[in-house]
Parts: C-alpha cells; structure tokens; sequence
C-alpha cells in the first residue's frame, strides 16, 4: 500500500492502516508545569506500534517512558499532538479509540501490590477485567481465569483461592500479568514489570511473557524496561527516549549491537557495567 493511500484517512482505509500500524502517534508534547520549573516531559514524539510487534521503550530515569506509555493508552492528555489505536483517535474518555483500548488492552506496572486488591483472592482480581466486559457466565470466567494463570505458569488449583500477602513478588506479578491477558488483549503493555521483582523470580516473569508471545501472536506488546538483558530476550524493535526526544529507534539487533546515537552507546556501556 502507498502512503497515498493510508494518508487519505477515511473511515474504509481505517482497516488497512490498522493493519500498518495499530498505534499510531505524532507530534506529541507533554509539559509538566507552565512556569520555568516546569518540565517538557515530550518533544514531538511520533511512533507506530503493529499488530503482533514486540516494541521496547528504553531511556533514563525521567527521560518520558511512563508519560509517552499512559498517553499511547489514553489515561494521560498530550498537550498536542494525536494518538490513534485501529484508526480510532485517543483523546480524552469519551473519544471512540479509548473505549476500544480500555477493551483490548492490558497494562502491567512495576508494583504488582499496588495493582491488586489485597482484599481480594486471586481469581476474584483476574476475573474483574472479565466482569466489566459484561462476562456473567460463572463456567466462562471460571475457565478464563483458570487459562489466564496456565498461560503465566502458575497451577490454577494452588492460585486461586489465595491473597496478595500469601504471594511472592514474582508469583504476584504473574498474576497481575494474568489479569492483564485474562480478556485476550490485543495490546499488552507493560511498564518496568521486572524492576521491583527479586533477580531469581525475573526469569520466570521474562519466560511468561515469551509464552504470551508465542500463545497471542497477533498481540502487540509494548514494555518500558532499563534492563537491556530483558529487551534482547523480548523486544523486536526498540526506541530510545532521552530527555523526551525519541533520539533512535529500530531493530534490536540494530540498536543493541550498533548504535548511532552517543546517548544510546551510554546506555548500552551503563548496561554492561
Ligand atoms: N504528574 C507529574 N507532574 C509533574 N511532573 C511529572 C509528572 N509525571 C512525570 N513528570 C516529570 O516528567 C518527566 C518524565 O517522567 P516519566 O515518569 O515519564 O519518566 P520515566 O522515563 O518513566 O522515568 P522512570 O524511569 O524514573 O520511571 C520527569 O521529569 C518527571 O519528573
């Protein structure tokens, strides 16, 4: 397809341009504060995320990884700018590309104790997403949490009935990863999964996620990560922050083994320190 065709932008060229890209954002800025203290958080951001890509976002403390991630999902506002998901605009709760993102996305952050319920067992916080899609049939959300827990290596029988204080940080993240796959995502996005999780329980968290991969291979999944070691293993592409500014993207192989911009060969020395 030419970009001709994708730029015409009516609702038939839609399909098509979901399939080039299922996220498409341009021209996004993010300003904290109006005064001299305030922060440009994002400069002219553009990127395009398509179905079934593994899409790594690395970057410094504070470089935006966060801010970009919950504007692509619509949970935060850009100053200017536009975000797309299918072909559908992104701005604001009521706009048609937010309400298809809150059905078929799926968001992991880095604390898995702040994203359950510690009120709640185990299969009660996998079936929520489930019970807000209007899922009732008790036999269905049964199956779907018990399928959900498989997929992240967890045994459903053990699982199930426990609460957050009776998991590990590993086992909990398993299972804040189940909840996000629980409806069947067709964007997974996960945001510093590993960071807060202890080094002998990462593997486990890396290898979940290689089997979602390979179990939805028409998911997209988008994770901000510092550890390079976790992006070699998962990422097909990556994009690096800095300061806001995308400075460089592509291929992992590309990024990883020849960098091109100095910012990205500090990380990648930092990395190997
Ligand atoms: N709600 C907010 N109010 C004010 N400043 C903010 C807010 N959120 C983020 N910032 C600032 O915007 C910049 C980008 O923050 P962001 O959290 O996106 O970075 P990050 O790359 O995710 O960092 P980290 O890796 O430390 O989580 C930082 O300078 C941060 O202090």
């Amino acid at each position: 397809m030419s970009s001709e065709e994708i730029a015409t932008g009516d609702v038939a060229n839609s399909a098509a341009r979901d399939e080039i890209a299922m996220i498409h954002a341009e021209h996004i800025n993010k300003r904290f504060g109006r005064d001299a203290a305030g922060r440009q958080a994002l400069s002219d951001v553009s990127l395009q995320i398509r179905r079934g890509e593994s899409v790594a976002i690395i970057g410094g403390s504070g470089s935006g990884k966060s801010t970009l991630i919950r504007i692509l999902l619509g949970l935060d506002s850009a100053d200017s700018g536009a975000v797309e998901y299918r072909g559908q605009p992104v701005r604001g709760k009521r706009s048609p590309g937010w309400r298809l993102l809150r059905r078929e996305s799926g968001l992991v952050l880095q604390n898995p104790f702040t994203s359950l319920d510690p009120r709640w067992t185990v299969a009660r916080s996998i079936a929520e997403p489930l019970r807000s899609a209007g899922v009732r049939g008790r036999t269905d959300v049964t199956a779907a949490v018990e399928s959900a827990l498989q997929q992240v290596g967890l045994k459903p029988s053990h699982f199930i009935p426990r609460y957050p204080i009776d998991l590990s940080g590993g086992q909990a993240q398993r299972v804040a990863i189940a909840r996000a796959i629980v409806a069947g995502p067709s964007l997974l996005v996960a945001d510093e999964p590993m960071s807060a999780i202890d080094v002998a329980a990462r593997l486990q968290i890396l290898e979940s996620f290689k089997a979602l991969r390979r179990a939805h291979p028409s998911m997209a999944l988008i994770m901000v990560s510092h550890d390079l070691g976790v992006v070699r293993r998962i990422a097909e592409r990556i994009i690096v922050l800095h300061e806001g500014v995308v400075v460089e993207s592509g291929s992992t192989t590309a990024i990883l083994e020849r960098p091109q911009h100095d910012y990205t060969k500090r990380l990648i020395d930092a990395a190997s320190l």
